[in-house]
């Protein structure tokens, strides 16, 4: 008897060592890896970070402009935008991989077979295109790769494979944004859709079900603000949402979903592939036979608002769809630094000296995390001369501590 319990007491103490050494040899160093390398802070030696910002600098500076290729490629092969800091852990990713993956299953099952049925009811002549799902599409790898910190990582190779996707893809349906909807009362689109959208826009799916927004060009791109408008009555540029995101991608941001600029076919890529019979009823041919269309919302929606084709064609900006509202919550935060609206109205920030102290000291400013993200926001809307950012929006799983995005950039 005693034998047998001195035996199972040897079996405890033996397998207790093995454990044991796992932890120490094994478990261990790989925590001590992770406490110590921060995904967003590879803040190794300031010094080192001195002398690489002056490397930037020069390789964009006039005397090296006689680079031949993409510069951008070029600054982007540089080490300081390829130092890939450790992957980020599971809880700080916005989407669980699987779930992701079941959801889109279902809603491109269901989503193929509402638009085959109103190809039916139109008696579409065209072509009809199923939408297929693939895992490596550039648009989920993008959604997968959302974190606390940023949109994608830092040398991803998704976005320039997301960016080629939404210029050339086959678009298979359009319809209104979520807040021409809410405005509409079609859509119940969570808090933060609001019925506002001063800018025509829409929102195009391509045929590897992946989505964009699209904003048409409105004026010529040469076009100047008149010296008599406000700001808040400023252009809207599509092209001013195009080099936003290579601005905010350049500063490391990667807080502009990626925007990539497009020739649209207004009547092949909107009026046939409208998803709604509603949408097709703000299309008409202008006195000059060009395709045109405006949209229906509060402020400049009417007809001498539209945009139109040149017949057909249109040049816009297509910004990368964030994951679906329903599976990965967002929500609008007032921003304590916004311009007034009104002619004469001033802000509080304007008059108040004491301001900046009272916003560090209230809530969600007291995170530290986010009144550097507030003022890292400022410090992009500042570069990009952007004084239209009323409000931000972040992920709600993140909660105070993660990233504000930088959307909607058109009167930078
Ligand atoms: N890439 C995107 N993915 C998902 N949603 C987006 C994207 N871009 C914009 N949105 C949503 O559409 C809303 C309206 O877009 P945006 O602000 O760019 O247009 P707007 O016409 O200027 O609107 P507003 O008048 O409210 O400023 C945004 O608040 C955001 O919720
Ligand atoms: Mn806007």
């Amino acid at each position: 008897m005693l034998f047998l319990r001195r035996d199972r007491l040897l079996w405890v103490l033996t397998l207790s060592a093995l454990l044991g050494a796992d932890i120490y040899f094994h478990l261990w160093p790989e925590i001590q890896v992770r406490l110590g390398r921060d995904w967003d802070c590879d803040c190794d030696n300031t010094a080192s970070h001195v002398e690489e910002a002056s490397t930037i600098a020069a390789m964009i500076s006039p005397a090296t402009m006689d680079y031949n290729g993409s510069k951008l490629q070029h600054l982007f092969s540089h080490h300081l935008y390829t130092v890939q800091p450790t992957k980020p852990p599971a809880h700080h990713l916005l989407l669980n991989a699987h779930e992701t993956i079941r959801y889109h299953r279902k809603r491109i099952i269901s989503f193929n077979r509402r638009r085959r049925s109103h190809h039916v009811d139109q008696n579409g002549t065209s072509q009809f295109i199923n939408a297929d799902f693939d895992f490596y599409t550039p648009w989920l790898q993008f959604h997968l790769g959302i974190s606390k910190d940023a949109l994608y990582p830092r040398s991803s190779p998704v976005v320039e494979q997301l960016l080629e996707k939404i210029s050339n893809l086959t678009i298979i349906h359009a319809d209104y944004s979520p807040d021409d909807k809410a405005l509409n009362g079609e859509c119940d689109c969570s808090p933060i859709v609001k019925p506002s959208g001063t800018h025509l826009k829409l929102v195009l799916r391509f045929q590897d079900f992946g989505k964009a927004m699209f904003k048409p060009m409105k004026q010529n791109r040469e076009d100047e603000t008149p010296e008599d408008f406000f700001y808040f009555v400023d252009f809207q540029r599509h092209n001013a949402e195009i080099a936003a995101f290579h601005l905010d991608r350049i500063l490391d941001f990667r807080r502009v979903p990626p925007v990539s600029g497009r020739l649209i076919n207004v009547t092949e890529d909107i009026f046939l592939a409208a998803g709604n019979s509603e949408l097709q009823t703000v299309f008409f041919l202008s006195p000059a036979d060009n395709v045109c269309f405006f949209s229906k919302c509060l402020y400049m929606c009417k007809t001498e608002y539209a945009v139109c084709g040149d017949p057909h064609i249109i040049e816009g900006s297509l910004s990368a769809y964030l994951p679906s509202l329903s599976y990965a919550p967002r929500h609008s935060v007032p921003n304590p630094w916004i311009r007034s609206y009104t002619f004469t109205g001033k802000e509080e920030w304007e008059m108040n000296p004491s301001y900046c102290d009272s916003v560090k000291h209230l809530h969600p400013y007291t995170n530290p995390r986010r009144l550097l993200n507030i003022i890292d926001m400022a410090i992009f809307d500042f570069l990009i001369g952007n004084m239209d950012r009323h409000h931000y929006e972040i992920f709600t799983k993140f909660g105070d501590d993660g990233l504000l995005l930088h959307l909607d950039n058109a009167r930078g």
